[in-house]
């Protein structure tokens, strides 16, 4: 399929290949251009149907196995879908914008024009409450790798629910790793889900929680969704039965591996008359890459961004023989032609959107594609820390008071190289000595445990370690009985604080040799 000047004539193209059915096969697999801009001179080409000779002879075997076919099978009838045209609107011209933005630097003027980030300039005319897209972030590096290589890499870093290799012919592949469902249907029920809202991953799920926290309640990304939403819902109201269309979750949250998002799911029932095509059709070009309201927003773009979309934030899917379709928008995609490697992306912009913050999103969802077309085998060398040494062979005993951190300890000994084992306090006995003979350990640890040491006979053990001069490690409990046995006294908090979130805070050295030398006599064993 082609789409040229005239949406329309590619889109009766794919409806006539659609209806003329009765071929095998299991569908019809598309990628369509998320280019909203009209190409002067003519339709585009490639998009669909076999690669050329030429493609076919370069690649790995599987380069060549993803080359893509267009098998036609009938998907519904005809479409009621009103229509719009997009106007090209350039009043807003790149270059002053540009020159407003770089304030005349030649450097930023030069090579680099297309990809200043003008986007705040540009939005600050535009009236509150308006919901305008930046896709023109580009990031690109000579590649020279094989693609389905490329692909492998991509998805293992990045699972996405919309990924696929395609092999477009004329030595052009594109890799994607989408996150984002554009349209499907199952039947007459029509779901999309867009998202918007974007957060690095933390280093940990404690982190992840900070910064979720922080994703739900910036108002920013809420203002953001809440607009996708509306226009959504718009589209679908063009194709769906009166009152069908519904928000069935509101900012849910999806992670990939780098990022954290925040989505809506949107369902609603084809209208009778209508088919997944149509759906297809009244979504376009989805919200979640245009803005809000969508003509405008297209016109936005149509003159601010300073190169053709291509593929980025078209449509990749599948409209299957049963009617149904699968779409997913073609964002974090990587395409690959005459020998670079190109990453375009972009997010969503309010009247109060910051350049800084703006442009390292974009950066942000490009780093995970960029950092794999890196690692090819003539790319830089991806540093990777050495580990510490560890010390290796130590005979840990860990002696279990009844704790559920016991075994996490025990992790962190063995994470280090130690030789672990862990026995179980007898209440009132401790551990036998004749165990403790043959553990024969270089380091005892003490684990936390629910009431009081003595309930344990820690005693016993430190008794053994002291005689023996094997150092003891001991948390909470442990630290406790280690406390008692040299006369601490312990008094009970004045609330239970298990399982209570508290604030850790550091000490510094002098402190920490300071309460040394007092003594475990100075320490509430509480605190
Ligand atoms: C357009 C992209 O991302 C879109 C914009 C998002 C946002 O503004 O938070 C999030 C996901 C996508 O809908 C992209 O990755 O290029």
């Amino acid at each position: 399929m082609c789409l040229g000047d005239e949406r329309e004539v590619g889109f009766e193209c794919l409806r006539v290949r659609l209806e003329q059915g009765g071929v095998g096969g299991v569908g019809v697999f598309l990628c369509l251009r998320g280019r909203v801009r009209h190409q002067e001179g003519g339709a585009e080409h490639g998009c669909a149907g076999q690669p050329s000779e030429e493609a076919l002879r370069g690649g790995t075997a599987a380069d060549r196995m993803m080359s893509h076919r267009i098998v036609p099978v009938h998907v519904g009838r005809s479409s009621n879908v009103h229509r719009e045209h997009i106007q090209t609107n350039r009043t807003l011209q790149i270059e002053a914008v540009l020159r407003q933005d770089t304030g005349g630097n030649p450097r930023l003027l030069g090579a680099a024009r297309a990809s200043v980030f003008t986007a705040r300039e540009v939005v600050r005319e535009e009236p509150a409450g308006r919901l305008s897209f930046g896709g023109r972030q580009s990031y690109e590096r000579a590649f020279t790798d094989s693609p389905s290589a490329l692909y492998e890499r991509v998805l293992a870093a990045n699972p996405a629910p919309y990924a696929a290799h395609l092999n477009l012919g004329r030595a052009e592949h594109l890799v994607i790793v989408s996150p984002e469902l554009f349209v499907r249907s199952r039947g007459r029920r029509i779901e999309s889900a867009p998202i918007a809202g974007t957060a690095a991953r933390g280093a940990n799920a404690i982190e992840d929680f900070q910064i979720l926290r922080d994703l739900l309640l910036s108002d920013k990304a809420d203002s953001e969704l809440v607009m996708c939403t509306d226009v959504d819902r718009n589209d679908k109201s063009l194709v769906c039965e009166p009152g069908s269309v519904q928000v069935i979750a509101h900012r849910d949250v999806e992670t990939t591996p780098r990022l954290m998002h925040t989505v809506e799911h949107i369902t609603g029932t084809l209208r009778d008359g209508y088919s997944a095509l149509d759906a297809f059709i009244s979504h376009m070009w989805a919200v979640t890459v245009t803005g809000a309201p969508k003509i405008g927003a297209m016109q936005f773009i149509e003159a601010t961004e300073t190169s053709a979309r291509g593929w980025y934030a078209g449509a990749f899917g599948a409209f299957l023989c049963n009617g149904d379709m699968d779409f997913g928008i073609t964002i974090r995609a990587v395409h690959l032609v005459d020998g670079m490697a190109r990453v375009r992306a972009g997010n969503s912009l309010l009247a109060r959107s910051v350049t800084a913050y703006e442009e390292a999103e974009c950066a942000l969802k490009a780093a995970a594609l960029l950092d794999a077309i890196d690692q090819h085998p003539g790319g830089p060398d991806l540093e990777v820390p050495p580990d510490p040494p560890t010390p290796q062979g130590l005979r840990v005993l860990i002696v279990d008071h009844e704790d559920s951190f016991v075994h996490t300890l025990a992790d962190y000994f063995r994470r280090a190289g130690c030789d672990t084992t862990t026995i179980r306090s007898d209440r009132g006995t401790g551990i036998a000595e004749a165990f403790l003979d043959q553990a024969s350990p270089d380091l005892i640890v003490l684990s936390p445990g629910p009431g009081s040491p003595g309930e344990f006979g820690t005693g016993r053990v430190l008794a053994y370690a002291t005689s023996r001069r094997i150092p003891v490690f001991g948390v909470c409990l442990g630290m406790q009985a280690i406390g008692e046995y040299l006369g601490a006294e312990l008094k009970p908090l004045p609330a239970p604080a298990h399982g209570v979130r508290s604030a850790v805070s550091r000490i510094d050295a002098s402190e920490s040799n300071r309460l040394a030398a007092d003594g475990p006599r100075g320490l509430d064993a509480a605190s």
